[in-house]
């Protein structure tokens, strides 16, 4: 069947027609986002969810969503999608990083001219036949200065339009380079200097608890008197009330506000202002934006649900469409090792190593990692996929490492896991061969070469004579046909190991069984996804 996808907020035709094509079953209800209570009642049937701004997709949503494997995010900001909630439940979410950035950028530089010259006021006085000449007194933006809190995509692309309009621009930034602010042209500052030298302040950062009230009243008492202040980003970043005061004590000239602590805004304290420009989360709303958004948003959907190609996601690692063909038995490959290690660890587990060794080390390793891990993780939280897992692991604590190296061994590359448990410390290696089967080639420091089973027994013993027989007997008499059967030891006589592929699932009785036998230290019987 099709994978659908439903459509929640106004998006550009273009999304659907991209989904169709894409043979995506795609549903446009645009409106639906706003109804909380619809949009949970119907999220299940679907396999992608495409939003804007509009849409809420809270925990409460995401509980609902029992098909979901991906939300796309038509324009930047994520702080609608609780992005936590999504990766326990193994969604993907996805943004569009630059579609809409020059658009939104323009609209700053827009609201910049608005407040300073108070475009709309006069505006409106001129439509109501009141000819005001000398009400309306601008300031100049040659020459002034203009601090951007957050010099990212728009932030900078802001700096750039500023220094054509000749001003001074100081940016505030926590992870602006010294190299980066010298080459897009402006000085970076801390954000107190930022706050003394500003004649405008625009804001562009995510709304996060770090940003979250960067602008409030202490901060009002920091700026120069008479300083305009832009916000295109987020509602939330200035306190409201504290905005209202500084603009009522004259501290502040002028706002220009593209967004709101609560949206949509029907009510709120700065409406009404003298020196206030306001517009309706505006931002992104142009038809080239919005195009290039839609277009973004439903390709990288669409190809996520059809192949596994990850783009700009926000909780996992991105796998390019040209490498995820190549990638996919070695996403496979570490899955099962994970995946053994998980099956045969009872004890806690505390650290998790990663080893890339030769043509393994150039491959996408950040999402090889998230499959060893998930494999890891599945046989106690079966939900649990390369989504999630990273995340579930950090919240238990688990430390997580890579290691690349060049080759050492016989194979071209190879992944070997390293997983310390409070029992013991397990490592398996494996690698593809070149029918594209996954296959383990060591397993406690014991070369074998197992190719890998649904069904298949793992036995430690010791390597005396009797146990080949005695193992075959057992799996015979019990109805468990073997069909590969992989020895491996250390030395003559000491630590051994046996892995048995065997045709259907054996049971917990017929494990019992194999343990009691003297030479059998341990038995498992292990189970992998070889299908998927
Ligand atoms: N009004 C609208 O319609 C639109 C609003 N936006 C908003 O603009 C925001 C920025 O977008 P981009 O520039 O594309 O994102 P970006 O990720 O390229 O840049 C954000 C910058 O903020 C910086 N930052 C993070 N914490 C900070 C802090 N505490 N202080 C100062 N800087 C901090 C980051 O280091 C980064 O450089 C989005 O998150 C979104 O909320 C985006 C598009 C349209
Ligand atoms: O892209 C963003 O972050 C925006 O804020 C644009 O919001 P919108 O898609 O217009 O609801």
């Amino acid at each position: 069947m099709a994978p659908r996808v439903l459509i929640s907020d106004k998006l550009s035709d273009a999304a659907v027609q991209i989904f169709k094509d894409k043979g995506i079953d795609v549903d446009f209800q645009p409106d639906v986002g706003k109804d909380k209570e619809k949009l949970a009642e119907i999220i299940g049937d679907y396999d992608g969810l495409a939003i804007r701004s509009a849409t809420k997709a809270t925990e409460k949503l995401i509980e609902k969503a029992t098909n979901l494997k991906v939300i796309g995010r038509a324009g930047i900001g994520v702080d609608n999608v609780d992005i936590p909630a999504a990766s326990r439940k193994g969604i993907i979410v996805m943004n569009t990083p630059f579609g809409n950035s020059i658009t939104t950028a323009e609209h700053a530089i827009a609201m910049m001219f608005a407040v300073a010259r108070q475009i709309p006021q006069a505006n409106e006085s001129t439509h109501a036949g009141k000819w005001e000449k000398s009400k309306f007194m601008g300031v100049e933006i040659t020459g002034k200065t203009l601090g951007i809190i957050g010099a990212g995509n728009i932030g900078s692309i802001v700096a750039s339009r500023a220094i054509g309009l000749k001003m001074n621009v100081v940016a505030f930034d926590p992870f602006l380079t010294e190299e980066r602010a010298t080459q897009i042209g402006v000085k970076k500052v801390e954000l107190d200097e930022l706050f003394a030298r500003a004649d405008f302040i625009t804001l562009h950062t995510p709304l996060t608890d770090k940003t979250r009230n960067i602008i409030d009243a202490e901060a009002f008492t920091k700026m120069k008197d008479g300083v305009r202040i832009i916000n295109c980003a987020r509602g939330g970043l200035i306190v409201e009330s504290d905005l209202v005061e500084a603009l009522k004590s004259g501290k502040v000239a002028g706002a220009a506000l593209d967004v709101f602590e609560e949206e949509p805004a029907k009510e709120n304290a700065l409406f009404g202002m003298d020196n206030v420009v306001c517009t309706p989360h505006l931002g992104a709303s142009t038809s080239e934006a919005q195009e290039n958004v839609a277009l973004q948003v439903a390709e990288q959907m669409a190809d996520y649900l059809n192949s596994g190609a990850v783009t700009n996601a926000i909780n996992m690692p991105s796998i390019s469409a040209e490498e995820a063909p190549v990638l996919k038995p070695f996403v496979k490959l570490a899955e099962m090792l994970g995946s053994f290690v998980g099956q045969v660890t009872d004890a806690p587990i505390h650290e998790v190593e990663i080893i890339f060794d030769g043509s393994t080390a150039g491959m996408n390793t950040r999402a090889l990692v998230s499959a060893a891990v998930s494999g890891l993780m599945r046989p106690q939280m079966p939900e649990a996929n390369m989504v999630s897992a990273p995340l579930l692991a950090k919240e238990r604590g688990v430390i997580i490492s890579e290691v690349r190296r060049d080759k050492t061994g016989i194979f071209d590359g190879y992944i070997m896991l390293r997983v310390k448990a409070s029992d013991t410390t397990r490592t398996v290696a494996g690698t593809v061969f070149s029918d594209g089967k996954p296959r383990f080639i060591q397993i406690k420091g014991i070369n074998i070469d197992a190719e890998i089973g649904q069904n298949m027994v793992y036995t430690t013993n010791i390597d005396k004579p009797g146990f080949i027989g005695a193992l075959g007997t057992t799996l015979g008499e019990n109805g468990v046909n073997i069909a590969n059967f992989q020895l491996g030891r250390k030395a003559a006589g000491s630590d051994a190991i046996a892995l048995l592929y065997v045709d259907e699932p054996v049971s917990d009785a017929v494990i019992e069984k194999l343990t009691a036998h003297p030479q059998v230290i341990r038995a498992r019987a292990l189970s992998f996804d070889v299908e998927a």
